[in-house]
């Protein structure tokens, strides 16, 4: 066994598919759930995600080797505040936030000297979907994992929590924090908050024509995202709000170039941005 207790704090989507993945790959003696939903944590155990669940947060970092910090971006930081008395001088913190200067700034804050120990994460992997429920074993096969570790992290907990990833099928990679963020509010953060915008838009025209009922499978495949947490996405989008305001009005002037081109019925320069972007897209899916 690579490590005796596992515990996981948020046992959702991204939590409960870690656990499922260490289970199969039999590298934890003991996984430990923690949350706040007693409906949602009895399930993880019917499911056998969990060992043993508690909704008390002192409770479920006591004794555990590492603490796996999975809830909203929102509530790292209390999450931190609470376990910060009771973790063990070994014990290894991460998380999975899907931004991480605000995660960082929540650890400076809150973990004081357990910060060494801290190994920020984010598997590039998930669905629209929340709750143990939707998790599963295979979620982080031949995804990737960025690990942004600090200059204070031990570079014994990041090989450990490289390692923890390694065993769920995922690829490990580390970027600065800063880099992080830029690259995921352009390739993850804009999209969702482009597809929820979209779909407000054409729900609000609904009542005076009939959208959604004649909607294609274009429609479906550009807003699969808009069904995702609200709550979420909220957070992500004022952890990461200035990265993400940037790469925004970069698309803003784009789109209102290519707004342009099409009043204008200028075709060279339609037919030039969207055979640009059918090229990058083609070699993105190749
Ligand atoms: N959903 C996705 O596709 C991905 C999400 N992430 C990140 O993973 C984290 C978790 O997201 P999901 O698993 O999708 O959410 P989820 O909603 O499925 O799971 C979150 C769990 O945390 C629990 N929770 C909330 N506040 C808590 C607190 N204060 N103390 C203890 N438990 C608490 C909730 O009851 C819930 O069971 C987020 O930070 C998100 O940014 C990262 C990659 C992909
Ligand atoms: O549902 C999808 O396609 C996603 O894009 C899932 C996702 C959501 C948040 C992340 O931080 C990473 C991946």
């Amino acid at each position: 066994m690579l490590i005796q207790r596992l515990t996981i704090i948020g046992v959702g989507l991204i939590g409960g598919s870690f656990a499922r993945a260490l289970k199969r790959a039999r590298v934890c003696a003991e996984i430990v759930g923690c949350g706040r939903q007693l409906d949602n944590l009895q399930e993880a155990l019917r499911l056998g995600v969990v060992d043993h669940y508690t909704t008390d947060l002192a409770t479920a970092v006591q004794d555990a080797d590492v603490v796996v910090v999975a809830v909203p971006l929102g509530h790292i930081a209390s999450v931190f505040a609470t376990i910060r008395p009771i973790l063990a001088p070994h014990t290894i913190i991460t998380d999975v936030g899907s931004a991480k200067a605000s995660v960082v700034a929540d650890a400076y804050q809150e973990l004081g000297e357990h910060i060494c120990r801290f190994v920020p994460g984010h598997p590039i992997a998930g669905t629209e979907k929340s709750g143990v429920a939707a998790s599963f074993a295979s979620l982080f096969e031949n995804r990737r994992v960025i690990l942004t570790p600090l200059a204070e992290t031990d570079p014994q907990a990041t090989a450990l929590i490289t390692q923890l990833w390694q065993h769920t099928g995922a690829e490990v990679v580390s970027m600065s924090v800063e880099h992080h963020d830029e690259v995921l509010a352009a390739t993850s953060h804009l999209p969702h908050v482009l597809a929820y915008s979209l779909v407000d838009t054409l729900a609000q025209m609904e009542d005076r024509r009939e959208i959604f009922r004649f909607a294609a499978g274009g429609f479906r495949d550009f807003t699969r995202i808009a069904s995702s947490d609200p709550k979420m996405w909220h957070d992500i989008c004022l952890a990461n709000r200035t990265a993400i305001l940037h790469v925004l009005a970069h698309f803003n002037a784009d789109l209102a170039e290519l707004a342009d081109a099409i009043e204008q019925g200028d075709s060279a320069h339609i037919l030039s941005i969207f055979s640009r972007a059918k090229t990058a897209r083609d070699k993105f899916s190749g």
